[in-house]
């Protein structure tokens, strides 16, 4: 695993300072990238992940459609009452660092995290960003199908440090009008920018920062695949 030769971090810093946020294409080389879509695409074992007014669940399911219908109606309901109102989510993920059994995380998402986690690769965080206590990084592969959707939040938690996050995209196909954007609203609540998912590309963002993922429409043709996850201070 290797950023490809052309990742400035010193360039991608001027655009970073300017608003704490940066999409940057082509970040690694480019049979870096397609060795891990086919894992995400065709390797990893998903699960659906949800927060309703309940809080956060795991469930073993692919994806929503999966689920057994009556059960699928119920959560569904419970997910578009809690979104109506405020924080909720319903995306498939699989968890990397903190996978209950790490042996049934594919070795390439494994390589991955480690990559993340390599002295280069921390160095070009800390100077693309300016944060210059970024010792590690945490990882989760995340799945959006049709329907898929996280609401508004600014991902500050309490005594985890997140000082940065990315998202590293492996979607070869989509539309703009398929939705699942990374979209960031301004003060007056209109979308001030947003990263459609692209292939081979990472988005940057500082921490706190709102955004959200928007909807996936019905119509999608395609998943929309990405390791995501923060640099922290330890
Ligand atoms: O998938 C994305 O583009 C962003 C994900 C995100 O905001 C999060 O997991 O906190
Ligand atoms: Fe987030």
């Amino acid at each position: 695993m290797e950023l490809d030769a052309s990742a400035d971090a010193a360039l991608v810093r001027r655009f970073f300072d300017r608003s704490g946020r940066v999409h940057i294409a082509g970040i690694l080389k480019a049979d870096a990238a397609k060795a891990v879509f086919s894992c995400l695409a065709e390797q990893t074992p998903w699960q659906l992940s949800i927060h309703d007014d309940q809080g956060p669940r795991d469930i073993p399911a692919r994806s929503f459609e999966q689920i057994e219908p009556s059960l699928r109606a119920e959560l569904s309901r419970r997910v578009d009452r809690a979104a109506a109102r405020g924080f909720a989510y319903r995306f498939s993920n699989c968890r990397i660092d903190t996978a209950e059994d790490a042996r049934a995380v594919p070795l390439i998402l494994r390589r991955f995290h480690e990559f993340l986690n390599s002295p280069p690769l921390l160095q070009f965080a800390r100077v693309a960003t300016g944060f210059d206590d970024i010792t590690f990084a945490d990882a989760q592969a995340t799945l959006y199908n049709p329907g898929d959707f996280l609401t508004c939040h600014d991902d500050d938690v309490k005594g985890k440090n997140r000082r940065v996050a990315y998202v590293f995209n492996f979607t070869p196909l989509w539309r703009v009008e398929w939705g699942g954007l990374l979209a960031f609203p301004d003060a007056y609540g209109h979308l001030h920018e947003a990263f459609t998912p692209a292939f081979n590309a990472v988005n940057l963002m500082r921490v706190p920062m709102v955004h959200t993922v928007t909807q996936v429409a019905t119509f999608a043709a395609a998943g929309r695949y990405s390791i995501t996850g923060w640099f922290r201070a330890s």
